[in-house]
């Protein structure tokens, strides 16, 4: 496979197809599956220098110089060939080398002393700021990286982020773990693109990872992950998996076939997330949508923005049969009254979305949290969709640790509560308790702002409520999911493709809507 682009949010370039993912440790495998594969030796490093040096002429500026920082493993060895194609064709580049070349890995160090055959310039020196370079490709570290940059490569990397011109970084940006997208330490390459070799790793799709690796570019060096033996450790979440999910509505369907949404949130002070849920579930397309305010005295029986939106008592949904035949949103906006709730909630509601102040009560309550693990056994589905502070609540842990490492804690929290987990935020995770896991590449720093939750929750509620029943019950709520998330998202950059501000609720809402007719 030739170079491929990923993720161009500028663009609004987003994958089609489910891309698989692999963590350090996969890609180890495949490396060396690849490796062994080579019909000559540096082949693979050829490969990924070539496509490092046709997308540095792609997205360099016109004019100037491109500067390669190699450091001390097979990364340094791309950009040593990547700087070798570049001079050969008549372009402007300086090298620069941190370490010796004597402890290059042996692939690399034929690519230094190719590279030096050729003529390739290397310098010692930086050039002073302000700077700037026609491109800068990082090749400091890639999948090598194992503690944070110091010393001269640390250096490297300040003064890459100095400089004005575009930086591509190679495999990885150097600082950044790829299987988390944290930064490793105090300094970490900052990219305007970053080219993933062989396969793509997770942390270039969550936690920092997207601002720090900017465009995602892949070329998989003729290796084919996707026909790998072993499992990939997730899945980025394609356009066309997500809108599968919203068909074109038959001639012969009604209300009926869209199911019912039951909306059990907004206690006193907090009418606005049940609202907000209610008109999102509406704009999903549940069949009917009803509203129980977590409140003794409602201030609210009808909403007059969207009089469909059908107002029941505090008590209706105890009703036979409402919780086993509709789908449940629970908690967007309880307060504490949703504790009230919850034990009959866990009990009976057939298919459950729980957010918020929902759980944060099953955070704060043992025996809630054994009345979810219990829902598995008797085959009631829950989706559980924490941000990240709701996730450490449940897992006891800060919200830090939990943004540490985005993809194991979604699928700890769900191995622990038996339920599908909806972990927000940037690369928003879906987790099951089978341990399989999405990942979203949709969205922007436009959702964080009142209410998109709120949104987001009824809007999955919605999906999911126009389901049929299957064999895999919990696979599909996962599906439905991440399906929601990735509309959310898409709509969120349709609406404001570079956002400054936030996207409020009435835009995205009327943007999801959209969405739901812009497909092919
Ligand atoms: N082996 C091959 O032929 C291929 C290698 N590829 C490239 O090779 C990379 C992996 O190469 P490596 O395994 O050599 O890993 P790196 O190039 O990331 O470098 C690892 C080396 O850097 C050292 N190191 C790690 N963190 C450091 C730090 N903070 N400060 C100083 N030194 C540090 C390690 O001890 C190790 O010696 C991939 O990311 C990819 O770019 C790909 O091109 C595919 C082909
Ligand atoms: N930086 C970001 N990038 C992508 N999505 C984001 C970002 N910040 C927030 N979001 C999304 O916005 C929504 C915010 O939800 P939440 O924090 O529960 O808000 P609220 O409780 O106000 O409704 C989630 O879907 C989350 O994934
Ligand atoms: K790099």
């Amino acid at each position: 496979m030739a170079l491929l682009p990923v993720l161009a949010p500028a663009r609004l370039h987003l994958p089609g197809r489910a891309l698989p993912v692999h963590d350090t440790a996969a890609s180890r495998q495949i490396e060396a599956r690849a490796l062994q594969a080579q019909t000559e030796a540096g082949q693979l490093m050829a490969r990924a220098g070539l496509a490092v040096a046709r997308l540095a002429l792609t997205l360099g500026r016109p004019e100037g110089t491109f500067w390669v920082l190699c450091g001390p493993g097979n990364n340094g060895g791309d950009g040593l060939v990547a700087a070798r194609w570049l001079h050969r064709q008549g372009h402007a580049v300086r090298v620069i080398l941190a370490g010796s070349p004597e402890q290059l890995p042996a692939d690399a160090r034929q690519a230094f002393i190719d590279a030096q055959a050729a003529g390739v310039p290397f310098a010692e020196a930086l050039p002073p700021h302000p700077f700037r370079a026609r491109a800068v490709i990082d090749a400091l570290l890639g999948l090598g990286q194992t503690r944070p940059l110091e010393g001269r490569l640390a250096e490297l990397a300040r003064w890459s982020n100095e400089q004005t011109g575009p930086v591509l970084s190679v495999d990885l940006p150097s600082g950044m773990n790829g299987d988390t997208g944290q930064p490793t330490g105090d300094v970490t390459v900052r990219a305007q693109a970053t080219l993933s070799l062989l396969t793509l790793k997770p942390g270039l799709f969550t936690g920092q990872g997207r601002d720090l690796a900017g465009a995602l570019w892949w070329d998989d060096l003729g290796a084919h992950p996707n026909q790998e033996p072993g499992p990939a450790t997730a899945w980025i979440t394609g356009e066309e998996d997500a809108r599968s999910l919203y068909p074109p509505r038959q001639h012969g369907q009604h209300k009926g076939s869209f199911g019912d949404l039951w909306v059990l949130a907004g206690a006193r002070g907090m009418t606005g997330a049940a609202l907000l849920a209610g008109r999102s579930g509406l704009a999903g397309g549940a069949g009917r949508v009803y509203v129980s305010l977590l409140d003794q005295h409602p201030p609210l029986d009808c909403d007059p923005v969207h009089p469909e939106l059908m107002f029941r008592r505090p008590d209706a949904w105890q009703a036979p049969d409402v919780l086993e035949s509709a789908t449940v949103v629970c908690g967007c906006g309880g307060g504490d009254a949703v504790r009230l709730l919850l034990p009959e909630v866990l009990a009976r509601a057939r298919r459950l979305v729980l957010d918020a102040d929902g759980l944060n009560a099953v955070a704060a309550d043992g025996g809630l949290q054994d009345a979810l693990r219990a829902r598995a056994d008797r085959g009631l589905v829950t989706v559980l969709t924490p941000h990240p502070l709701e996730a450490a609540r449940l897992a006891g842990r800060s919200s830090s640790a939990i943004q540490a490492d985005r993809i194991a804690h979604a699928r700890a929290l769900a191995a622990q509560l038996r339920a599908v987990v909806l972990l927000k935020g940037s690369g928003t995770v879906v987790a099951t308790p089978m341990d399989s896991c999405w990942i979203n590449p949709t969205g922007h720093g436009g959702l964080a702002c009142p209410g998109s939750g709120d949104i987001l929750a009824g809007w999955l509620g919605a999906t999911w409520s126009a389901q049929p029943a299957s064999g895999d019950a919990v696979t599909d709520a996962a599906r439905v999911a991440a399906a929601s998330a990735w509309l959310h998202g898409r709509a969120a950059m349709q609406a404001q493709p570079r956002p400054h501000g936030p996207v409020l609720a009435d835009t995205l809402i009327a943007a999801m809507a959209g969405q739901l007719n812009a497909g092919a």
